[in-house]
């Protein structure tokens, strides 16, 4: 399988676009015209450096507004195809995108269309180049691409094809099937983008929203899999106009652009679609649970996160047998609290301050997520070890932070009684019910969200839910969710859009994306709240008319709301069931923690999250954040 992207998917300047394509292992580039125009450099020059990034050239895009012209403006076209010619013979590429005329003095008709291309076929054999056609979702007569095959195969010119591109097919919801009996050799490239679903005008929606395979809501691999039935085992080239691409960083815009691209081969030769070749790579690794989340923090902080961890029902239970790590267990929830000044902890430390930097993650087979990980562009991380030490799988995740993978198959399942000696110096501290890890929620730049949910969605057998707009009293988050179908795997992403808000005040202030809350699940959160005050601990107070408004929208029985609100415990129902939750108040620049109780019920308490926002915002320093 080869891959290949168009420059207008990145940002930056031709050269630092091709430095960025290169070295996200792409094998070619389609050349986007306004790019080469906008570059001072000769199509000469521009071909040599493509090529010595090691890139081939796999096309030069877009030839506009050619089929149907009537005359003068048909000779015009012609000659302006030569002029083009000229120009791909000096840069080095044999073919040409030509997408369906959007003019308004182009004539209809399939069989002009045909002549046309039969026309441009021949002069473009007398210099060994190809033509390919590509129907637009918005052209004036031809905006199918079964319309286009028919132009294309009656044209019936060796030099002449047709081009696929997803997002044309996709967003006028053409019937995918009718791929699949188009002879491959006449298929010249497959383009690729997704886009959210967004009911908007075709061009507008082509131009700004495209997004990489995986990352939208389209039928991406639907699309594939059609046209890997015809054998075609070409190029794959995204082609991603995207305004947040154009402003993102080139470097990580291309790597997730090979991941998507890798992603979607692979599930391609899943389905049985053997005509891609790609290197071997293990299934998407299926997660159980959250087996650790790990803290590091000073040693001058460290009594205070741990007293604030045994209000919360957990017992230290477990030091490091060489290093200064502590482990506080309650349920099947392990939180780590490593006050080592040395090693990655530590360098974490130094740079964002007390955070939750790295988590563990049980899977069916750590080697081989780790492999799969590896293989769709992970950084893997690695350090070194103390004697006695297992080595943990893990790669760099959100914010630079960490992913380690655990399994139950290996040593790593026994990793508390191999590199903990046990303590018992909390015997007498009541748990307050915590059961299992509900929910990690890490919160990102709103330009990160797609990043890391293709990350997670490639690499872990679990989906993305829709995207969710948080209304933070100074701005909008917005949110998604990437969860397994079994529930044992939910890490809810957050993308802050400015930095006014209690998500964009915790990145600005701890200098990165990271793990901003925890939410525990327990099986009784009234038995929870009150082994909590037991406890000493804080909840986070509610506002008093939150509960009439509840009250009066469930149809909740007023003794029920009082307990509700005796213990500030936000209710929320779906079609599936009821959801409870309980949170702290923030810690530092907007950490905190959560508590939930659900009974089937699906969401993540959105409805909810407006007040306690405003209600979590009140503990934060008012530092950086406006006064509202
Ligand atoms: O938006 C456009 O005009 C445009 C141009 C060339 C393409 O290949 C395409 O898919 C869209
Ligand atoms: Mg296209």
């Amino acid at each position: 399988m080869k891959t290949s992207i168009a420059t207008v998917s990145i940002s930056g300047d031709l050269k630092q676009k091709l430095e960025a394509i290169a070295s996200a292992g792409f094998d070619g580039v389609e050349i986007f015209e306004n790019d080469f125009l906008a570059f001072d450099e000769s199509p000469r020059q521009v071909g040599q450096m493509v090529r010595d990034h090691g890139l081939e050239i796999t096309l030069f895009q877009p030839f506009r507004d050619f089929e149907g012209m009537p005359e003068p403006l048909r000779t015009r076209t012609f000659d302006r195809a030569e002029r083009k010619f000229d120009l791909m013979q000096e840069m080095g590429t044999d073919l040409v995108l030509v997408c369906s005329n959007v003019s308004s003095a182009a004539l209809g008709g399939v069989d002009r269309a045909a002549a046309d291309f039969f026309e441009l076929g021949e002069r473009a054999a007398k210099r060994g180049l190809h033509v390919g056609y590509e129907a637009l979702a918005w052209g004036r007569h031809i905006h199918d691409h079964r319309d286009a095959w028919e132009i294309v195969r009656r044209a019936d010119h060796p030099n002449i094809g047709l081009i696929l591109d997803s997002f044309h097919t996709l967003s006028r919801k053409i019937d995918v099937n009718s791929i699949r009996s188009i002879p491959k050799e006449k298929i010249f490239i497959i383009q690729l983008a997704d886009a959210p679903l967004i009911d908007m005008d075709l061009l507008y929606w082509s131009r700004h929203f495209r997004n990489m395979p995986g990352e939208g809501d389209l039928p991406v691999l639907d699309f594939m899999n059609a046209v890997a039935a015809t054998g075609y085992d070409g190029y794959l080239s995204l082609e991603i106009f995207n305004d947040q691409f154009r402003g993102g960083s080139p470097a990580a815009i291309a790597v997730d652009g090979r991941r998507s691209l890798i992603y979607l081969g692979d599930q391609v030769r899943r389905a049985g679609n053997s005509s891609l070749t790609l290197p071997p790579m293990p299934a998407r690794a299926v997660a159980d649970g959250i087996a650790f989340v790990e803290f590091t923090v000073d040693e001058a902080e460290a009594p205070i996160l741990s007293d604030r961890l045994r209000a919360l029902g957990f017992r230290h239970v477990g030091r490091h047998k060489t290093k200064r790590v502590d482990v506080f267990r309650q349920g099947d929830i392990n939180l780590v609290v490593n006050t080592d000044p040395d090693g990655f902890a530590g360098a974490s430390y130094a740079l964002h301050g007390q955070s939750a930097y790295a988590m563990g993650l049980w899977v069916d087979d750590a080697e081989a997520a780790i492999a799969r990980a590896v293989a769709l562009g992970a950084e893997p991380f690695e350090q070194p070890l103390n004697p006695g030490e297992i080595e943990m799988p893990a790669v760099r995740g959100v914010g630079g932070g960490i992913l380690y993978f655990l399994d139950r198959r290996s040593r790593l399942a026994r990793i508390w009684e191999i590199e903990f000696d046990p303590v018992d110096d909390d015997a007498d501290l009541r748990p307050v019910g915590l059961t299992r890890i509900d929910h990690v929620a890490q919160t990102m730049k709103y330009e990160e969200l797609l990043t890391w949910l293709l990350f997670y969605t490639a690499i872990l057998e679990a989906h993305k839910t829709p995207m969710v707009d948080i209304i933070d009293p100074a701005g909008v988050v917005r949110s998604q969710v990437v969860e397994n179908a079994s529930g044992t795997l939910r890490i809810t992403l957050n993308g802050a859009e400015n930095r006014n808000t209690l998500a964009g005040h915790f990145i600005a202030e701890t200098f990165g994306s990271g793990i901003q809350h925890l939410a525990f699940a327990t099986d009784d959160i009234f038995a929870t709240a009150a082994a909590l005050s037991a406890n000493g601990f804080d909840t986070l107070a509610i506002s008093p008319n939150y509960y009439d408004d509840l009250e009066a929208r469930f149809g909740l029985d007023p003794a029920f709301t009082d307990r509700l609100k005796a213990h500030n415990i936000l209710y929320d129902r779906d079609d599936h069931g009821e959801y409870f939750q309980l949170y702290s108040p923030t810690y530092g620049e907007g950490f905190f923690f959560e508590i939930v109780q659900r009974s089937g019920y699906r969401g993540y308490g959105a409805a909810n999250a407006i007040f306690r926002i405003a209600a979590l915002r009140r503990h934060l320093r008012p530092i950086g954040l406006p006064k509202l």
